[in-house]
């Protein structure tokens, strides 16, 4: 059923001044398991639509904005390879995840009326529209939401490895990791309580220090683009707004 895309429905962002956001335009990583909610397997409406307001308050205040997102709510090849499947075979089955994980978005941001696209690295005519540079920046210059799905397109690789390369290959001012910690500490939180936040970090000093909250495959491109990146927590309300207009939320990776 096709349904008329309407302006964004107004919200208490969209009386912020355009001229505050910080960022033209960013690149929104969000991750698959972000999209369980309390549920174990799966994805939560009840998630999509609260992250279909926050990014429409993005787009209420001119922000362009592209999204990845991950698999990891459905299928990980590494998980899938564990269990005894051909990785290869794994790997497609997460990036296939990513496409159905970026449908369900779409479908939760235009019942938010906002208008979005799905493009994907992998071709699948009738499903999606097949991902092209120049397409793609012509709609996000035009205001569409567009979700960059199925990965890099190649095995071996994660959605942050992607998320990096489609921000630098549309020239975005950030790269946005949404996660599950409100930032990059100097060892993984969930584990050791005593963990200490980083405000700001080096490429350098995360790869050396093997922080795990990225994939060092995602942190050598970036440092070698000189793509900033900010880690935060999705799960604060209103925080990503905040980053957006300049705040100060989760950690700043960058040359340092
Ligand atoms: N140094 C670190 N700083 C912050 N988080 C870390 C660090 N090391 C490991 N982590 C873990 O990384 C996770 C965030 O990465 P993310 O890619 O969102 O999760 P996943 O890999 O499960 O999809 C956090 O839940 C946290 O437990
Ligand atoms: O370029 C890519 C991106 C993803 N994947 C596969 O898709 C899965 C889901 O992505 P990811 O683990 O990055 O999702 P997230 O942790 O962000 O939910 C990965 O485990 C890989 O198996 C891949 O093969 N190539």
């Amino acid at each position: 059923m096709s349904r008329e895309i309407q302006e964004p429905t107004p919200t208490a962002a969209t009386k912020i001044d355009k001229s505050k956001s910080k960022y033209k335009r960013i690149l929104l990583k969000l991750s698959g398991e972000a999209l369980m909610g309390e549920h174990d397997f799966g994805i939560d409406p009840k998630v999509l639509d609260r992250m279909a307001l926050e990014i429409g308050q993005l787009v209420g205040i001119g922000v362009q904005v592209g999204i990845v997102i991950g698999g990891g709510n459905l299928f990980r090849g590494a998980a899938l390879n564990e269990a005894g499947m051909d990785r290869v075979t794994g790997d497609h089955m997460g990036m296939l995840a990513t496409v159905m994980n970026a449908l369900a978005m779409r479908d939760a941001l235009e019942r938010s009326n906002i208008r979005s696209r799905v493009m994907s690295a992998i071709p699948m005519s009738g499903v999606v529209e097949h991902y092209d540079r120049r397409t793609a920046i012509r709609y996000l210059t035009s205001g569409d939401v567009v979700l960059f799905s199925a990965g890099t397109g190649n095995p071996f690789f994660t959605t942050d490895s992607a998320a990096c390369l489609r921000g630098i290959e549309v020239d975005v001012d950030v790269v946005i990791k949404a996660t599950k910690v409100d930032g990059v500490y100097n060892k993984d939180p969930v584990k050791y309580p005593d963990a200490v936040k980083y405000d700001q970090l080096s490429y350098d000093d995360a790869l050396e220090q093997k922080l795990g909250v990225m994939d060092l495959t995602a942190i050598c491109l970036v440092r070698d683009h000189n793509m900033p990146v900010r880690v935060f927590d999705m799960n604060k309300p209103g925080a990503l707004l905040n980053l957006v207009v300049g705040g100060k939320e989760g950690t700043l990776i960058d040359r340092g």
